[in-house]
């Protein structure tokens, strides 16, 4: 059985760790889909699709998976009623979706692909949005991230980044 996990990963966290290992319990193969490809350099999207990948496949490195797992980028299509075919011509064939989102999840169940909601864990400081701020204010956030995900993210001067393009005009 193949399944499907999409997120942004802005940047990839403890949380979705979580969920990636209970669904690699579950599935054959997986595919995890890089959502809003297109984006970056921005506070909601500060890291490209590629930089995302690196996070993703490094963090799956270190936790010394067995089974197959395809990372593909998926730009938006701002059409929603035909966005799940754009997803399927996108990837290999999938049995399953695993999502959290109320709009993937209704799509996918519109289409008849059967979905399985994930469980959300520590989603006080687990979420994407949490971590770009306590990077832009200088929290912890290493904390919250696999190492190789920091890893990648000092390589890139993610922090700088995110510093700089909320920066205003001087
Ligand atoms: N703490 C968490 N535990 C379990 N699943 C999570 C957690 N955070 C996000 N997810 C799930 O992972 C998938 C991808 O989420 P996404 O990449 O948007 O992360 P996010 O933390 O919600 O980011 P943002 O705060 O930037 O919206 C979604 O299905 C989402 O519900
Ligand atoms: N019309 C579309 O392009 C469309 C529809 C539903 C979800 N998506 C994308 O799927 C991803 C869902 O991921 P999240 O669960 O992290 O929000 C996002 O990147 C979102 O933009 C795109």
């Amino acid at each position: 059985m193949r399944g499907f996990f999409i997120g942004r990963f802005q940047p990839y966290h403890f949380g979705h760790h979580e969920v990636l290992r209970r669904i690699l319990d579950e599935v054959d193969e997986l595919i995890i889909g890089i959502g809003s490809a297109q984006e970056s350099h921005t506070m909601d999207n500060p890291f490209t699709a590629g930089e995302r990948i690196l996070m993703i496949s490094r963090a799956i490195e270190d936790m010394d998976v067995k089974k197959r797992v395809y990372i593909v980028p998926l730009e938006d299509i701002y059409r929603n009623s035909l966005w799940v075919s754009h997803v399927r011509s996108m990837v290999p064939p999938f049995d399953v979706v695993y999502s959290n989102n109320p709009l993937v999840i209704r799509l996918f169940k519109e289409a008849g692909v059967k979905v399985v909601s994930t469980k959300l864990y520590r989603r006080f400081e687990y979420q994407g949005t949490e971590i770009r701020k306590r990077m832009l204010n200088g929290g912890d956030w290493e904390s919250l991230v696999p190492k190789p995900v920091v890893e990648v993210i000092k390589e890139i001067d993610g922090v700088g980044r995110i510093k700089d393009i909320t920066n205003k005009d001087v």
